[in-house]
């Protein structure tokens, strides 16, 4: 059997190893990228940038030669130009426009996201930019890096935009953060938690502006010297857009069912409607487990997992993913914030009729020194018929992301809030409290 890879970063990664490790003897896989590079972990571009890590080496974790000691053919700089689905071939162009046409028995397509692009007048100006590839990264960091270059503008306050505001001003830069919604990270939180980071951000020195769309970039000599939203006009040397990212799916749109958004519509085993032809990662759909329907997730953690499942089913092993809940994290100046599944504004999003509760303590007894302790601020959120666990956020200065993943499991496995009330729960006063924040937020919650 032949395999064709089309995009090797995090999805198609995932899926190369997987066909390589398991089902290599006797099977070719051909992997084409356009990028020059693969495997770069952009969770680490704000660490980078901000110079909370040493450099950006550490960022890539595999290289080409990985694939072809397995038995690979992989090519990078190579741009997949059409897929002929009836035939089953893939056409692609290198960079010195060597024209490649792979046949395939099982197609698998790893296409990615892009980040949206404003179309605002402007848009062509010198010190605009977007944040994805590696190469992205580079010109961020190296325009931060420029003489004049004081004032930033950051348009959208989502997981990037807050993570690049933090390492523009870590880099000492005055910067203006912009979202159209009325707090940061909307999509992923309840007003009740953004607003916690919203403040966290002011405190450290950069400027919120909420509920403003960009509008234009103003210019001179080519160069972006403004910013002017539906509200104002900013002065500033550097714009980053980070208004989210949309689906890669140019190469099956015409044949293959799409989702919404554009992304390919997968079932469990990340099968597309052609039924030799995958598609996982930020170019496909995923299950939601709180929804109980598809979703669209763009997250490193779904893209390997996906890869994996896609790749066993693209090889002739049926198995079912398990489904996501999009769990998530971000860490900006020490404040933690985690959530998964459906935050209250999200589960009305999409009719779906919840209760929740919240419940405010310190990590430790009282007892324990004060330096170690902090506040944590939990709200479980949970279906109106049913009592179904749909989704949880926290948020503390204290390090307690580990917790989240047990609500993901809860949301995954459909539990009920009653499974929460007397869970055996360790106590030690090192790690919490005898009458622990999960255990009386379940107890206190209205069922
Ligand atoms: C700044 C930043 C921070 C992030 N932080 C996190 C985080 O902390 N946690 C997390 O879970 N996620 C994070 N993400 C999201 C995560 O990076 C994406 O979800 C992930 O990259 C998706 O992997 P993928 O392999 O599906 O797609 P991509 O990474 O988009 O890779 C797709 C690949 O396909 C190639 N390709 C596309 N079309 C073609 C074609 N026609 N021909 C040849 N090659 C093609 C591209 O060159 C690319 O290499 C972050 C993203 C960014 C940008
Ligand atoms: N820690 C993590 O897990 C991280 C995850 N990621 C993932 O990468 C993907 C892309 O991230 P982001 O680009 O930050 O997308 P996002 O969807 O997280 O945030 C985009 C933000 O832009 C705002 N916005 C949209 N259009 C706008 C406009 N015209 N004007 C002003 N604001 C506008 C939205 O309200 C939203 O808050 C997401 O799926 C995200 O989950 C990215 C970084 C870190």
């Amino acid at each position: 059997m032949k395999f064709v890879i089309v995009g090797t970063n995090h999805a198609g990664i995932a899926a190369a190893n997987t066909i390589l490790d398991n089902y290599g003897e006797g099977n070719e896989l051909v992997m084409l990228d356009r990028n020059s590079n693969l495997s770069y972990l952009g969770c680490g571009t704000a660490l980078w940038v901000g110079r909370q890590i040493d450099g950006y080496e550490g960022l890539f974790y595999t290289k080409p030669e990985d694939f072809e000691a397995k038995g690979a053919k992989i090519s990078l700089e190579t741009n997949v130009e059409k897929v002929d689905f009836d035939k089953k071939v893939v056409y692609a162009k290198t960079k010195d426009g060597q024209e490649i046409e792979e046949s395939y028995d099982k197609l698998i397509l790893a296409e990615g996201s892009a980040p949206i692009a404003p179309n605002l007048p402007g848009k062509d100006l010198d010190g605009i930019h977007f944040l994805k590839l590696f190469q992205e990264g580079q010109a961020v960091d190296q325009e931060l890096s420029k003489d004049g270059v004081d004032t930033v503008a950051v348009i959208g306050a989502g997981y990037i935009g807050v993570e690049i505001a933090e390492a523009a001003r870590r880099r000492g830069k005055n910067v203006l953060l912009f979202d159209a919604e009325d707090t940061c990270l909307a999509s992923y939180y309840d007003k009740e938690f953004s607003q916690l980071m919203d403040e966290n951000l002011k405190e450290n020195g950069i400027e919120t502006h909420y509920g403003e769309f960009a509008q234009e970039y103003l210019g001179e000599n080519g160069r972006v010297t403004g910013l002017k939203t539906d509200k104002g006009q900013y002065e500033v040397d550097a714009v980053i857009n980070c208004i989210g990212f949309r689906p890669n799916s140019n190469l099956g749109e015409d044949h293959l069912e799409r989702f919404g958004n554009g992304a390919y519509l997968v079932n469990r085993g990340f099968q597309t409607s052609d039924p030799d032809v995958y598609a996982v990662g930020d170019c496909a759909t995923n299950y939601s487990n709180a929804l109980q329907d598809t979703t669209y997730i763009a997250l490193a953690s779904n893209a390997v997992r996906a890869g994996i499942v896609g790749a066993h089913n693209a090889a002739g092993t049926a198995i079912d993913g398990a489904g996501v809940q999009g769990s998530n994290g971000i860490e900006i100046f020490d404040l933690k914030l985690v959530s998964t599944g459906l935050s209250v504004k999200a589960a009305k999003k999409a009719d779906i009729p919840v209760k929740y509760v919240d419940y405010e303590d310190l990590q430790l007894p009282g007892f324990m020194p004060e330096e170690k302790n902090e506040k944590v601020k939990i709200r479980i959120v949970y279906t109106e018929e049913g009592n179904r666990i749909v989704g949880a956020q926290l948020a503390s200065h204290y390090d307690m992301h580990q917790l989240i993943h047990m609500f993901s499991l809860a949301i995954q496995e459909e539990l009920t809030m009653d499974k929460l009330q007397l869970l055996d729960i360790f106590f030690l006063p090192h790690y919490n409290q005898p009458y622990n924040y999960v255990t009386m937020a379940a107890l206190s919650a209205d069922k």
